[in-house]
């Protein structure tokens, strides 16, 4: 499906500011990649909403994800370019068995994708979060959940308080969204941005703690981050 290197790349998205042989202070030098998976069930949305991020637009057609497709944005934060880089995983069970433990290896941000026309689709969210647990995803890593397919008005099986309700009781932010509207556009850009801006916010600090620990750059997703992203 693929012919990328899996592991070399994995290994460059496992430790961002670390890749290379230059400092990982070095920013200007560096730029530093986050891994954000998008988890959930078969025909939920997944791939659409990670083309409409990095591809600005809505496929016409897409097929059932094979293992995984990786999608990548290059945005600018506070002056930092950084590139996202999108794991668009496959919900089908047997399309992904053999893919799951690289999905969550080094994983810097999950996203936890249902569809608001398909109710089974919100429950499977536990079992999405059980695997994800599963795999020692550092508590650390943020987490945010997405209701796709907003604009099917008439079909809404999910309303939105409960979503919400769960999403509180998961220490997630809550997106209810549609990768096919266009006007919806920006909403799905932000789901990824905050995550981005999260993340750079979390690493800086880490930067900075392991610094004055002992002048070398160790990174741990362990660290508690001081919550000043602005979402
Ligand atoms: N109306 C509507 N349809 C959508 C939306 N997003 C996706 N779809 C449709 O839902 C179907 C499944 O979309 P995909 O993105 O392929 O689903 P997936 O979650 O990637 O599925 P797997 O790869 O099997 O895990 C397709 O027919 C899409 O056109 C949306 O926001 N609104
Ligand atoms: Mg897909």
């Amino acid at each position: 499906h693929t012919s990328f290197d899996l592991e070399n790349w994995q290994g460059t998205a496992g430790h961002p500011a670390l890749s290379g042989s230059g400092s990982a202070l070095d920013h200007s030098v560096q730029t530093r990649i986050f891994k954000i998976i998008v988890i959930g069930d078969s025909n939920v949305g997944k791939t659409c909403l990670t083309f409409r991020f990095t591809g600005g637009s809505f496929p016409e057609k897409t097929e059932a994800t094979i293992g995984v497709d990786f999608r990548e944005k290059a945005v600018e934060i506070e002056g930092e370019k950084i590139k996202v880089q999108v794991w668009d995983t496959a919900g089908q069970e047997r399309f992904r068995k053999s893919m799951v433990e690289h999905y969550y290896r080094n994983v810097h941000a999950v996203v936890f994708v249902y569809d608001v026309t398909k109710m089974a689709s919100f429950h499977n969210l536990k079992t999405w979060i059980q695997e994800c647990n599963g795999h020692r995803v550092p508590s650390a890593v943020p987490r945010v959940l997405v209701g796709n397919k907003c604009d099917l008005v008439d079909q809404i099986q999910v309303p939105s308080n409960v979503a919400l309700k769960f999403a509180d009781a998961h220490n997630m932010l809550l997106f209810e969204t549609s990768a096919k509207d266009p006007k919806e556009s920006q909403n799905v850009d932000s789901i990824f941005m905050c995550l981005a801006c999260r993340l750079k916010v979390q690493k800086s600090l880490l930067h900075r703690d392991v610094e004055r620990e002992d002048g070398r750059v160790r990174l741990s997703h362990e660290t508690e981050p001081r919550n000043t992203c602005p979402c």
